[in-house]
């Protein structure tokens, strides 16, 4: 892979970044909180160790409905408690939380509105975004990127389901050695939202099926 030609804008200041230790249940991470220089966005890591090579790695889009309040009708809040115990049982990765991307980019109060249009009418994620004049997924991974660049990080094992991240990921510059998947179980309140994101999204979610008839 040819090194890009680093802009300033792709660099990190060390004036918006702050570290410190974070004792949580789980392990005792490095907290990593940068704001990135392109979208201006405040955002957080939590890392393990100090690889540089096939690094354990989920990044995982806000979702304050699914990871703060544990809603059922998507498994954000299932993958996020699940990546982390990945990274704590290996004692080694980074987990990157990317604000500022609530409903894979369109907001928090577009979300909402989809929602209701999926309760109202029936539809799923994607038929509800774009019946209301919003995109599918406007979601950037370059903050990551450029927080694993100032890590030091070369490649990664990705923990997602989502063929159409790595692609972006590695867009973004960064190496995907593999993906790892991180399947959460489905339920009655989130069927709908797997099953359209393994049918209209391309995620390789096999469980879905399985799961359901436990
Ligand atoms: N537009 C919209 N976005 C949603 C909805 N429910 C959750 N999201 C957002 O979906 C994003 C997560 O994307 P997903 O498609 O669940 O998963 P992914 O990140 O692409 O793939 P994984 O790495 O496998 O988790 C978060 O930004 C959530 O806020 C919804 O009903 N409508
Ligand atoms: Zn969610």
């Amino acid at each position: 892979m040819h090194e890009r030609a680093v802009r300033r804008e792709d660099t990190i200041r060390d004036e918006d970044v702050a570290e410190s230790q974070l004792a949580t249940r789980r392990a005792n991470f490095r907290c990593i909180a940068f704001r990135d220089p392109v979208d201006g966005v405040e955002h957080l890591a939590l890392a393990l160790g100090s690889a540089t090579e096939d690094v354990l790695v989920r990044i995982h889009s806000e979702c304050l409905t699914g990871d703060v309040f544990g809603a059922l009708r998507c498994e954000c809040g299932d993958q996020l408690h699940l990546a982390l115990d990945r990274i704590a049982d290996e004692g080694s990765g980074v987990l990157v939380y990317l604000r500022g991307q609530e409903g894979r980019g369109i907001g928090l109060v577009a979300k909402v509105r989809t929602q209701v249009l999926q309760d109202s009418r029936g539809l799923d994620t994607v038929d509800s975004a774009t019946a209301l004049g919003y995109p599918v997924d406007t979601r950037d991974y370059g903050p990551a990127a450029r927080l694993f660049r100032r890590l030091g990080v070369r490649s990664v094992r990705l923990l997602s389901n989502n063929p159409d991240k790595v692609r972006a990921l590695e867009t973004s510059g960064v190496a995907v050695v593999r993906r790892l998947p991180l399947l959460a179980p489905a339920n009655e309140h989130n069927l709908g939202y797997l099953t359209s994101k393994r049918d209209r999204l391309a995620h390789d979610l096999p469980q879905i099926a399985a799961r359901v008839l436990e």
